[in-house]
């Protein structure tokens, strides 16, 4: 189980670099914001995604409150924030998982504000879920395939001409063991993804949520209930999808996986954007800082962390049980 992090601010920040990213194997070809220093609703030099007055209550709590926010295109984004900032919340309504009381976001350019989850991964924008899916009693293979996006087999006018479907079936195929290949799934396609370990469970959603060829990945948690040795393997999946031309939004709690993977990272506390920038940058933010502790600043910070350390295991069940790779 990953640990909550309590950011320390670091001797000395690293200005805001002109790629604007974190680790520089992968860094980025040029900035991700414009017009002076990173800040809450910055505009982003190209966002895939922009986002206005984006609220959501559940009874009389405000979950969701967002202004204004833009995620930068082909770069990795870190959405942090301590629990019950309405992180997960802000997924479903992005992804059509959830209605919004109000709002308007674009994803490339066009409103998906309303529009149904279906139809936004249809559009190019897919996610995975803090805790994996059930799988039903499918094999690997086809929980793979049933993540194809278009598949003309289900259309009326293929269903009467067999070739069609049948090349489409087969396309589906080479693309989900392509892809198992890549995540390191291949020899478990015959099994049933009921039977593999949370960490396998999180590289097939992973994997599956690929199979529609998106634009933009967002991820929630996927690091939450993994063991080391597959962490470490799901990070370098997250990085290649960047590299393969993908955007990448994740949710995420341990600093230290964010610090490694992302560009750009989004602070959240209390359903409101708090703090928005480069990793170094935000982690030395009194206002994340204090979001993360709020009001225990006058606290021994170790009964703080231990404190939410617990509070996090009981909200955090772990996936499943973890085998290496
Ligand atoms: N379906 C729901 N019904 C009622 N309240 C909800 C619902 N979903 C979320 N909430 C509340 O909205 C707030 C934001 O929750 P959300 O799960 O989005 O936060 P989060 O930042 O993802 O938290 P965590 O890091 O613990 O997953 C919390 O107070 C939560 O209890």
């Amino acid at each position: 189980m990953p640990e909550p992090y309590i950011p320390e601010p670091p001797a000395a920040p690293e200005p805001a670099a002109a790629g604007g990213g974190a680790a520089g194997a992968h860094a980025l070809p040029g900035p991700l914001w414009k017009d002076g220093p990173a800040r809450p609703g910055c505009a982003k030099v190209d966002p895939i995604i922009t986002a206005d007055a984006v609220r959501k209550s559940f009874g009389g709590l405000v979950a969701v409150d967002v202004e204004h926010i833009e995620i930068p295109r082909h770069a990795i984004t870190a959405l942090i924030g301590p629990n019950g900032a309405g992180k997960t919340t802000f997924f479903n309504l992005l992804t059509g998982f959830d209605k919004a009381d109000r709002g308007y976001w674009e994803f490339d350019g066009a409103r998906i504000s309303g529009v149904p989850a279906w139809k936004v991964a249809r559009r190019g924008q897919v996610r995975t879920f803090q805790l994996t899916k059930a799988f039903g009693g499918l094999s690997v293979l086809d929980s793979m395939k049933l993540g194809a996006r278009g598949q003309l087999g289900e259309r009326f006018w293929a269903s009467l001409v067999p070739p069609l479907w049948r090349a489409q079936e087969q396309r589906i195929e080479e693309r989900a063991l392509e892809l198992l290949t890549q995540f390191t799934l291949y020899e478990k396609r015959n099994d049933l993804a009921l039977s593999m370990s949370g960490g396998q469970r999180k590289l097939l959603e992973m994997a599956r949520a690929l199979m529609s060829d998106p634009q933009l990945v967002m991820l929630d948690e996927p690091m939450a209930g993994v063991n080391p040795a597959l962490t470490q393997s799901l990070l370098g999946h997250i990085v290649r999808l960047k590299e393969q031309g993908m955007t990448v939004v994740f949710v995420e709690h341990d600093m230290h996986m964010v610090q490694a993977t992302a560009d750009w990272v989004v602070v959240m506390a209390q359903g409101k954007v708090v703090a928005e920038g480069v990793p170094a940058e935000v982690m030395a933010d009194p206002i994340v800082i204090d979001a993360y502790l709020g009001a225990n600043m006058d606290r021994d910070l170790h009964e703080v962390v231990e404190q939410i350390r617990s509070e996090y295991a009981a909200t955090h069940p772990a996936g499943g049980p973890d085998d290496a790779e």
